[in-house]
C-alpha cells in the first residue's frame, strides 16, 4: 500500500526531519525546509546538523526548500512546523496541495491568540481535507539514533489512521491509533506546562518525591482540563498523556523541562530564549492553558504556576510555594 502513497513533511526541525526519515523508509517522502542550505544537506549529506548534531538520515530522504514542489509532491502531509507558524505556511502551500488528501499535524502548542489547536488550524485553512496527528512520548533525537518508542496516530475515523499507520511505523518505531484527536492532541500540549514546572523543581533542587507528586497531579490536571473540554479520560493515561508527560519530564532533551529548569537558575525567560535554538511550545501555550481552564471552570494551579514565571514575572521558588498552599481534598476531585 505505502509504495504508492508519497508523504510531504513540511518543517525541518528535529521532529520534523526524524519524523521524514521514518517515512522515507516505507514511502517516497520529501520534506520541506525553510533554509535552502538545510535542503541541500538533508539530501547530500543525510544530515541536519543544526536539528539533529551527526545523526544519520535514510538516504532515501529528499529535501527542499521550494514549498509549491513540497506541497504538490503531497498525497499524505505531515506538518511538523511550530504552532505560532503553522497557518502562514499552510496558507502558501494550500493552493498547490492535491483536494482530500489526509493531512497530519506533529506539533504541540497552541496557536497564540485564537487559542485553537493545530488540528483546528488545518481544518481552517484546509477545508475538506481529512485531518489527524501523531504525537505521543517522542524525544526526536533517540528516535532519530534508533531507539525503540511509540506513538499514536489519531484521526476522527480510525481506517484513516490505519491506513496511515505502515507510512510512519517502523521495526523500533511502534504506531498506534486512537479516534480520540481531542485527548491525543491535548496530551502532547498541556504535558509542555507540567514539563516547565518539574524542569523548575529539578533547578531548585527538590526531591524525587516532589518531582512526583508535580508528575501525577499534572496529569490530574490535564485530565481534568481535557475531560472539561470533551476528550475521553482514558486517553490521558497513554502514550499521548501519561507517556508524553513521562518522557517530557525526565529527559535532560526536552526543551521545555530545560525551560524551567533554567528559569530556577535565575535566568529570566527572555535569557532563556535567547539561548534557545530551538522551540518550547509550553512558553507561549502557558497563558492560554489558563484562559482554556478559566472558560472551562476547571483548577489549573499547575498552570496558573507556571504562567506566572513565564509572564509575569514570579519566579520559580514563588511558584513552588504556590502549589504547596492548595488544598489537598479527594484525590479525584481537588486541584
Ligand atoms: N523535537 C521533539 O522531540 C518533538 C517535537 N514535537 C513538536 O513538533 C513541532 C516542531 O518541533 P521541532 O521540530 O522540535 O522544532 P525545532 O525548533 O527543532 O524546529 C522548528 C522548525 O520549524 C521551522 N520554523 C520555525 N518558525 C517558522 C516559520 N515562521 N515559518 C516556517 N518555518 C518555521 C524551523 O525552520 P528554520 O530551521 O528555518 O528556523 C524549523 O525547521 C513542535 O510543535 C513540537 O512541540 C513533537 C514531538 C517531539
Ligand atoms: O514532545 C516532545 C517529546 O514527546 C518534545 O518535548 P520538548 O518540546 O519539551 O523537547
Amino acid at each position: 500500500m505505502t509504495r504508492d502513497v508519497r508523504v510531504t513533511v513540511l518543517g525541518s526541525g528535529s521532529w520534523g526531519t526524524t519524523v521524514a526519515g521514518l517515512a522515507a523508509s516505507n514511502a517516497p517522502t520529501l520534506l520541506w525546509a525553510r533554509s535552502p542550505e538545510t535542503a541541500e544537506e538533508i539530501t547530500t549529506q543525510h544530515t541536519n546538523g543544526r536539528y539533529l548534531g551527526d545523526r544519520r538520515l535514510s538516504s532515501k530522504l529528499r529535501a527542499t526548500s521550494d514549498l509549491q514542489e513540497a506541497a504538490e509532491h503531497a498525497d499524505v502531509l505531515v506538518v511538523g512546523v511550530p504552532s505560532h507558524s503553522m497557518r502562514a505556511v499552510l496558507t502558501q502551500a494550500s493552493p498547490h496541495l492535491r483536494p482530500w488528501i489526509p493531512v497530519i499535524s506533529l506539533a504541540k502548542g497552541l496557536e497564540p491568540d485564537s487559542r485553537k489547536r493545530p488540528t483546528q488550524v488545518l481544518e481552517e485553512v484546509l477545508p475538506g481535507h481529512s485531518v489527524g496527528l501523531l504525537a505521543g512520548p517522542n524525544i526526536a533525537g533517540e528516535i532519530a539514533e534508533g531507539l525503540a518508542a511509540a506513538a499514536v496516530i489519531a484521526t476522527p475515523d480510525t481506517a484513516v489512521a490505519t491506513a496511515l499507520q505502515p507510512l510512519f511505523a517502523r521495526p523500533r518505531f511502534r504506531v498506534y491509533t486512537n479516534h480520540d484527536v481531542l485527548g491525543c492532541e491535548l496530551g502532547g500540549i498541556l504535558k509542555n506546562i507540567v514539563a516547565i514546572a518539574s524542569g523548575m523543581g529539578d533547578g531548585l533542587g527538590v526531591g524525587m518525591n516532589t518531582r512526583a507528586m508535580v508528575i501525577s497531579r499534572g496529569l490530574a490536571e490535564m485530565t481534568r482540563i481535557g475531560e472539561a473540554m470533551g476528550a475521553d479520560p482514558r486517553t490521558f493515561a497513554g502514550l499521548t498523556g501519561l507517556g508524553d508527560l513521562m518522557a517530557t519530564c525526565m529527559s535532560s532533551a526536552s526543551r521545555n523541562r530545560r525551560v524551567g529548569e533554567e528559569l530556577a537558575s535565575g535566568k529570566s525567560i527572555d535569557e532563556v530564549l535567547e539561548g534557545m535554538t530551538q522551540v518550547a511550545e509550553g512558553v507561549k501555550t502557558a497563558r492560554s492553558v489558563v484562559e482554556l481552564a478559566e472558560e472551562h471552570d476547571v483548577a489549573a494551579p499547575i498552570a496558573v504556576e507556571v504562567d506566572g514565571v513565564v509572564n509575569s514575572g514570579r519566579t520559580p521558588a514563588q511558584a513552588y510555594r504556590g502549589l504547596q498552599k492548595i488544598a489537598a481534598g479527594s484525590e479525584y476531585e481537588a486541584a
